[in-house]
């Protein structure tokens, strides 16, 4: 895979201006990230609201402009991240299931919101869970908050699984975060501020952590990272039900859990267990999604259901919890996690990228409503 240079995608940005000739596109933006990917180009561009209106109708002269300069690159995509307009309520659709009724944020069943510390500056937190490891649940966190950066609301995504870190590789973040006044500053990828305990530990040194130190970790990344305005914090919880989970949930006012399952009836045993310990706590449960629901050929787009296929659908109807939508097993989404670029970022408009982008489009809506509810502004 070549690398692009930063200094030529820069200097693109500098070239390309308004029709009018007022400004470049670095003037309305700045470069977020980029990454190559079978010879296309993809970029994000940071702005805020009202800019993104004024770039908007540039982005086909900056990708034709980037394709001609970029040496390798056969096409280009350039999104713009984090203060860009919310979509029209129409696209993407809802995910399946997850459209009927608003989900329930912010209130848990008996009718009681979650309380609890929220760090500064942060609206609302939700977390994503699987009572089983390997599920998905991490991948599933990384482009769900990619999605709801790119649905135009400021994400945060904290990875709270101590014993197995995959948000920098994710990511695409490697180093150690800046340290600024004694608080850390998390990295800023894809649109959505990010910080893993992988950043900080080595990897296998933070696998052999008991209980104690594991919780004193998820406190730090919860109260010692300078999180900034933030309308939602997405935690990607350690897997399982046990005591670091419920730690989590008294330490910070979650507004909502989902749960990330397959379709084996092994994972959904787990799954209802992570539902009923988020109900205990009074936490909503927004609901469930199927990952690896079924495979899709790439050569021939034959569908094959391996682990079979409709039973987290059938197994949140049972647990009168919303079903959130269906992920398709597919090598992109692992390769392009491996790559350190989320599929809704590598291939937005592919199956699995419309998956993720309707599951952040269902949640965002929700969001929305519950920050307007507690008129919060970032
Ligand atoms: N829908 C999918 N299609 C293909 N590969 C996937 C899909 N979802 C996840 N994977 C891959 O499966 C592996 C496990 O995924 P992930 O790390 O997200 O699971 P997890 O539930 O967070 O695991 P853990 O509990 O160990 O943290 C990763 O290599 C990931 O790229």
């Amino acid at each position: 895979m070549t690398s692009p240079d930063r200094a030529t995608i820069e200097t693109v940005l500098r070239q390309v201006r308004t029709v009018d000739n007022t400004a470049s596109i670095t003037e309305l933006g700045s470069l977020d990230a980029f990454m190559m990917r079978d010879g296309v180009l993809h970029v994000a561009l940071a702005t805020d609201r009202a800019r993104a209106e004024r770039l908007q109708p540039l982005l086909p002269a900056l990708e034709r402009a980037l394709v001609a300069a970029v040496p390798g690159s056969t096409g280009a995509s350039v999104i713009l991240t984090a203060h860009r307009p919310a979509p029209p309520p129409t696209a993407p659709a809802p995910a399946a299931g997850g459209g009927h009724r608003p989900l329930n944020l912010g209130g848990g069943k008996a009718g009681k919101a979650p309380t609890g510390p929220l760090p500064a500056g942060v609206g609302v937190v939700i977390a994503v869970a699987s009572g089983k490891g390997g599920v998905g649940k991490s991948t599933t966190a990384v482009n769900l908050a990619v999605g709801l950066g790119l649905e135009g609301l400021k994400v945060g995504l904290m990875d709270a699984d101590v014993h197995g870190p995959s948000l920098p590789r994710m990511m695409g973040v490697n180093g150690q975060p800046e340290v600024r006044d004694g608080r850390l500053i998390p990295p800023h990828k894809w649109g959505i501020s990010a910080m893993s305990i992988g950043m900080l530990v080595e990897e296998d040194k933070a696998m052999i952590w008991r209980g104690p130190m594991v919780m004193g970790a998820i406190g730090q990344l919860l109260s010692d990272v300078e999180w900034g305005a933030l309308d939602v914090l997405v935690v990607d919880m350690p897997p399982g039900t046990g005591d670091a989970q419920l730690t989590l949930a008294q330490k910070t006012a979650l507004a909502g859990a989902i749960i990330v399952s397959t379709p084996q009836d092994i994972a959904l045993l787990d799954a209802r267990r992570g539902v009923t310990m988020f109900e205990k706590m009074n936490v909503p449960v927004l609901g469930v999604v199927e990952n690896m629901s079924y495979f899709c050929c790439p050569n021939c787009n034959h569908r094959t259901e391996l682990f079979g296929h409709g039973g987290a659908r059938a197994e949140a109807e049972k647990m009168g919890v919303p079903f959130l939508g269906e992920i398709p097993l597919l090598v992109d989404i692992r390769a392009s996690a491996d790559e350190g670029a989320p599929i809704v970022i590598a291939a937005p408009d592919s199956p699995a990228g419309q998956a993720y982008r309707a599951l952040a489009h269902t949640v965002g809506t929700a969001l929305r409503r519950l920050l307007d509810k507690k008129n919060i502004r970032t």
